[in-house]
């Protein structure tokens, strides 16, 4: 959507085995709260960051929110144990970040501090379906295909973008890609209306404007994607320790998604190149726990990274008329 917008004369066709609701991002739990890429300079990841907030929070303030699926949340990241950063690099992009006053903290017994803020959260499928529609509005085609290896597409396409999340390991053989397996429940429970986070990142109630995200686990290397009741069991439990009244939730459905994991984002070019055809790769993958927090920044980046694409096909091609 991205290069579409940024550049119009393009013409874009999306190629994918799999369409919304059976990806990775359909799972997520779609909250806007980063997790740090080790291998990314701060400034950069906060660039990212500031660049989906601010987009998000138009969508939020437009009659679309409700179609797409945004919304801003209220809530608390609390900790059993003071953290060593008490204001983590995002604090002044989320709205009203502040420590939590003693007498929140008494919702929390076990907890020693935490930090209240508003955020914005996407109900991923519906928020999936208005990118999609989008797209087609733009006069993007979008095809149903597996792409077993880049270079089979170098006959029909001049520049090839590579969004593939964990899919990247077999199509482009990268060893640095891992999954940190993630199981989450989506259930019923209207009365929820703040965000609760354990900083540990394991335990988590996200409230979106159907359901309620009930998470979570990280299990490195897993590469199972199907629900373990075991794990459920222990999810509902701990998310009932921190909201009790989650004891009366409704419709419990589990979903298990691969976070496509890294330690940084592949944000780059690549020339491929068989027998003196070329083919330029733009490649935009392994997001990891963070794909939502900071999906609109990185895409713009892997726009102008096609836009410097355009620009060396076209110097090519008025050296090859010369
Ligand atoms: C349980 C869980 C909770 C999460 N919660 C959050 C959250 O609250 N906030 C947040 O910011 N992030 C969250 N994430 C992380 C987020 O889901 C990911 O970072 C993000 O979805 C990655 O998006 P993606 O588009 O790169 O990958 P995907 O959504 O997996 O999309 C990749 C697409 O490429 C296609 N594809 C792959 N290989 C091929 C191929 N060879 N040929 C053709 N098509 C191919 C796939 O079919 C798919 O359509 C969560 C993740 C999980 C698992
Ligand atoms: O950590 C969170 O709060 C949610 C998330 O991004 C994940 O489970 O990957």
């Amino acid at each position: 959507l991205c290069i579409a917008e940024t550049c119009p004369s393009c013409s874009v066709t999306v190629l994918s085995d799999q369409f919304s609701p059976n990806t990775t991002s359909d799972v997520a739990a779609g909250i806007l709260i980063p997790h740090t890429y080790p291998g990314t300079p701060i400034h950069v990841q906060k660039q990212w960051f500031k660049e989906t907030f601010t987009y998000l929070f138009a969508i939020s303030n437009s009659a679309e929110a409700s179609e797409a699926g945004i919304h801003l949340v209220s809530g608390w990241q609390i900790f059993k144990n003071t953290p060593k950063e008490e204001l983590p690099f995002w604090s002044d992009v989320v709205l009203g970040f502040r420590p939590m006053s003693e007498a929140e903290l008494q919702k929390f017994p076990q907890h020693r501090f935490g930090q209240a803020f508003t955020t914005l959260k996407c109900d991923c499928p519906p928020y999936l379906l208005w990118l999609e529609k989008r797209l087609k509005a733009t006069g993007v085609q979008m095809y149903t295909r597996k792409v077993a290896d880049l270079w089979e597409l170098h006959s029909e396409y001049n520049i090839v973008v590579n969004c593939t999340g964990i899919g990247a390991h077999q199509l482009v053989g990268d060893e640095k890609l891992f999954p940190v397996r993630g199981q989450v429940l989506k259930v019923h429970a209207p009365w929820v209306k703040n965000f609760i986070r354990d900083g540990d990142g394991l335990t988590y109630i996200y409230p979106g404007i159907h359901r309620v995200t009930l998470g979570g686990t990280r299990e490195k290397e897993s590469w199972s994607l199907s629900p373990d009741p075991g794990t459920t069991k222990g999810i509902f439990d701990r998310c009932c320790s921190l909201e009790p009244s989650l004891r009366g939730a409704q419709d419990i459905k589990v979903k298990v998604g691969l976070r496509p994991s890294r330690q940084c984002v592949r944000l780059q070019r690549e020339v491929l190149s068989q027998g003196g055809v070329k083919l330029p790769v733009v490649h935009n993958y392994g997001h990891g726990a963070g794909g939502f927090s900071v999906h609109r920044g990185t895409a713009k980046e892997a726009a102008r990274l096609v836009g410097e694409c355009i620009a060396a096909l076209q110097g090519s091609s008025s050296r090859a008329k010369l």
